[in-house]
């Protein structure tokens, strides 16, 4: 009978004790205090444990990101029970450790133990931006013993790894801004798509000379990171691509986006309204990606750099606190652009090439196209013989079109030659004639664009009959600006 009511009383105290820490730790604290607990009796273990949360207070944690990544490449082998998903704009499956299980990893002879922990999230007060019902983490485990051996040398080797392992699995991406957000630190100010764009170097008309230059460029530039490091230079480059519209600029971005596998950022200028949110879209791309902002010269009002630094700086101006200053720190000037491809922030992440495209260089100010800024400049020019070639062999001719100056086109292969020296059309006119008459025999497409080609020679002659008359126009009015002792960039 004693035993009988000593054992009520025994069970009433542990029911009073559970309701007290019931009503003293809410929900969230007695996780912790378990946590807590759970460290204490580790302390005498011989392991040592680290947490790696999905997120770092407000940001992703990329070590998480690293980590479930690396796990994948392992987890597919090693582990019985496995989370599948295929992330955004990859076409690759991903395999994960599933809730609460554990995977054991060998690195250097050591071993590592992962738990992918996964708990529930109190229910949350009214937020802005709800966060996910579930806290998630790994937990890594290893001999306190291995710690000062691996544990920096695991880490960046699991880094290393995500790194290409998502560039394995990831199809490259477009990304642009037109959602805004840049100030919002919530929202991701870059949306993206994956990047399908067909053009090559191959496909891409243009004079063959200047073509190789180019991709030699290109391949020089992703190649020479210990030259950018042993020089102090950024590793970044700048491209300004100009000439008449229809001519290739944008296929030629593509071109250059498939030819180094790099993701391409499509910054439109017009959705940013200040230097700082410019500051921020450009810390929010990635390594080896081209930043491109094409029409540079329709943008933004970007022809005087003084003025720029002025709306810059709008406590030296004497509207300062009127509706004028206050809609001057509202717009983005020269020198915030300037800053964005050349200041401190641009070497934030690396292997990063600008793209700006313009059909008239000549309205940009020069300290915006010098070399370090724009270090290449390229005329994509109108249609020349050359560049027709690559077109009709696109369009027309699976084949070799050389062959057709022993066939049946010969004679007018050579009026095409001549004719299209004299005239001024662009790639995409003549793209736009070769589709039409794709379907036709190629003789009979060849004869139509021969047609199109001697009515424009007919209604406009090209002054002087020079085959790159825009090309020869602009080069003297950047001479002219060098003879006014204004800076070049080439
Ligand atoms: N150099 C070229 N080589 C191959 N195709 C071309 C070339 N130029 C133009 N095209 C064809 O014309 C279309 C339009 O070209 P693209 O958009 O690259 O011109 P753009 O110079 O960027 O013009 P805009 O200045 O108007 O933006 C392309 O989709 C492509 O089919
Ligand atoms: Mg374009």
């Amino acid at each position: 009978m004693e035993f009988w009511a000593f054992l009520a009383s025994l069970m009433g105290v542990f029911a009073f004790f559970q309701s007290l820490i019931n009503i003293v730790f809410p929900p969230d604290l007695r996780f912790a205090s378990a946590k807590l607990l759970y460290r204490f009796c580790h302390c005498f273990s011989s392991s040592c444990y680290f947490d790696i949360t999905e997120t770092d207070g407000v940001n992703t944690n990329e070590l998480y990101n690293a980590v479930q990544l690396y796990l994948s490449g392992s987890a597919s082998v090693a582990a019985s029970r496995l989370s599948l998903s295929r992330p955004l704009n990859s076409s690759a499956f991903t395999f994960g450790l599933a809730n609460n299980d554990r995977l054991v990893d060998t690195f250097h002879g050591a071993t590592a133990t992962w738990e992918h922990v996964v708990t529930q999230r109190q229910s949350q007060a009214f937020l802005w931006r709800p966060l996910p019902d579930e806290k998630r983490g790994f937990t890594l485990m290893i001999k306190k013993k291995d710690k000062p051996l691996i544990l920096q040398a695991y880490l960046e080797h699991i880094m290393d790894t995500a790194t290409l392992l998502r560039r394995s699995n990831q199809d490259r991406l477009l990304y642009n801004n037109s959602r805004g957000g840049a100030m919002d630190f919530r929202v991701h100010p870059w949306e993206s798509v994956p990047f399908k764009h067909p053009s090559t170097f191959q496909t891409l008309a243009m004079d063959q000379i200047k073509k190789e230059a180019i991709m030699a460029d290109l391949k020089d530039f992703a190649e020479r990171e210990v030259f950018y490091q042993r020089t102090g230079r950024a590793w970044k480059r700048g491209y300004l691509l100009y000439g008449p519209p229809g001519t290739g600029k944008s296929s030629m971005i593509a071109a250059m986006a498939n030819y180094l596998n790099y993701d391409v950022y499509d910054l439109e200028l017009s959705e940013v309204h200040t230097n700082s949110e410019l500051r921020k879209l450009l810390m929010r791309t990635t390594s080896k990606s081209i930043i491109v902002i094409e029409d540079i010269d329709c943008s933004i009002n970007l022809t005087n750099r003084s003025s720029g630094l002025k709306k810059a700086m709008p406590l030296y101006d004497s509207t300062f606190g009127s509706d004028d200053a206050n809609a001057a720190k509202k717009t983005i000037t020269l020198s915030g652009l300037l800053n964005f491809t050349d200041g401190l922030w641009s070497c934030c992440g690396n292997e990063r090439i600008f793209v700006f495209t313009t059909n008239h260089i000549e309205k940009l100010d020069p300290a915006l196209v010098r070399s370090g800024r724009m270090d290449m400049h390229i005329c994509m020019s109108y249609c020349s013989y050359e560049a027709l070639k690559t077109l009709m062999q696109n369009y027309l001719s699976p084949g070799d079109i050389e062959l057709d100056h022993e066939g049946e086109n010969v004679e007018l292969l050579k009026e095409l030659e001549e004719v299209i020296n004299g005239v001024d059309i662009t790639p995409a006119d003549v793209s736009e004639i070769l589709t039409k008459n794709r379907r036709r025999k190629k003789r009979d497409a060849m004869a139509e664009l021969l047609e199109v080609l001697k009515n424009r020679a007919k209604n406009k002659g090209r002054g002087g009959g020079s085959l790159m008359a825009f090309e020869k126009e602009n080069e003297e009015e950047e001479q002219e600006k060098r003879a006014l002792g204004k800076p070049k960039g080439r």
